[in-house]
């Protein structure tokens, strides 16, 4: 339960300071294994480019979900917001809106931009979203803005008002809960995750031990250390660009995802895909426990003619 220092006023008009991502080819490619790419078949022709171009590898393509990794560290500043107080080890990652406002370089430096883009109160939780706009620092060109949404878990109650606290500064259509429809699914893809993929994955950047320490995990309520939501994520719009948009990744314009429930490494994910004319409405299921655990969508800019 949150205490009299949970100031909303001064978390939602926080200035943030201006920060810098510099990455490479060899991120690009480690970010790619790390969600999956290439990982039932190491010559995939529309996975190899992630990580390999035979003209060298400034070539290689950058997966759209890449963009989350520009974020790297976010947590940190979330735990030093004035005016936030919660327990670190509580924290999980709700969801992730991602716009793509150009194709990614295979190495830039990058500017984030970052804002408290929401601040709800729900009484067993407090719910954050901080939005950041990333550009390339050399063109001062906008990539990308990622809103991300973190769920404090215990650390709700700070409102003095009824209805409970909720500010939002952007629109709502951007993140309605994903309704799936009850029809077969248009593509079906299926992704064994490694008993070390958090392991690997954490080696691009979030290095969070809730993905790497057993005693963590159990602090936080887990049996073991669990999947990354990001990873999650990408394993997911990695395989909708596989069977939706012929291998072409720049096809990704917008993504959404909620994480419904934790996976852990070593698990299997299904990752069920709708179209619905640009929009790829999704859902991934873990098969060992046969839940679903991330459902989202992907904005399209245009469909190929395979379809
Ligand atoms: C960022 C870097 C750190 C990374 C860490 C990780 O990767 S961790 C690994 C990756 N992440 C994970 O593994 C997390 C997986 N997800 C979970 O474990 C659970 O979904 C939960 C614990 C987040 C919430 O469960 P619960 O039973 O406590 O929730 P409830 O159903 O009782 O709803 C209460 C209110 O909250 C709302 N709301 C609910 N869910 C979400 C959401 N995801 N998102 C946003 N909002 C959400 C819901 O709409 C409702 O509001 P309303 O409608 O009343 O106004």
């Amino acid at each position: 339960m949150a205490d009299n220092s949970f100031d909303p006023q001064q978390i939602i008009s926080y200035e943030f300071p201006v920060t810098t991502f510099t990455y490479t080819e060899r991120d690009v490619a480690l970010y790619a294994l790390g969600v999956g790419a290439c990982g039932s078949d190491a010559v995939d022709e529309k996975e190899l480019k992630y990580v390999y171009h035979k003209d060298g590898q400034g070539f290689i393509k950058v997966l759209p979900t890449f963009a989350a990794l520009f974020i790297t560290g976010a947590t940190d500043t979330f735990a030093k917001l004035p005016g936030l107080q919660f327990d670190p080890n509580l924290l999980l990652h709700g969801q992730q809106y991602i716009e793509i406002h150009k194709p990614f370089p295979s190495s830039a430096c990058i500017e984030n931009r970052m804002e408290v883009a929401g601040l709800h109160d729900k009484g067993k939780a407090t719910i954050l979203e901080v939005e950041t706009k990333s550009y390339e620092k050399k063109s001062g060109e906008l990539l990308c803005m990622n809103r991300t949404t973190v769920y404090l878990r215990g650390a709700g109650g700070f409102s003095k008002t009824s209805p409970p606290y909720s500010y939002r500064k952007y629109p709502a259509n951007q993140v309605l809960t994903v309704k799936i429809p009850n029809s077969q699914p248009f593509a079906v893809q299926e992704d064994c995750t490694h008993q070390s993929q958090a392991l690997l994955y954490r080696l691009s950047g979030d290095y969070n031990p809730l993905h790497s320490d057993p005693t963590v995990a159990g602090v936080a309520g887990f049996s073991r250390p669990i999947l990354h939501g990001l990873c999650t994520l990408g394993f997911a719009v990695r395989a909708i660009i596989k069977r939706l948009c012929n291998g072409e990744p720049t096809l990704v314009k917008s993504i959404f995802g909620r994480f419904l429930l934790h996976v852990y490494p070593g698990e299997t994910l299904i990752t069920e895909m709708w179209l619905e004319s640009s929009k790829v409405l999704f859902q991934t299921k873990v098969r060992e426990r046969n839940k679903a655990v991330l459902t989202g969508y992907v904005v399209l800019g245009q469909l190929t003619s395979s379809l």
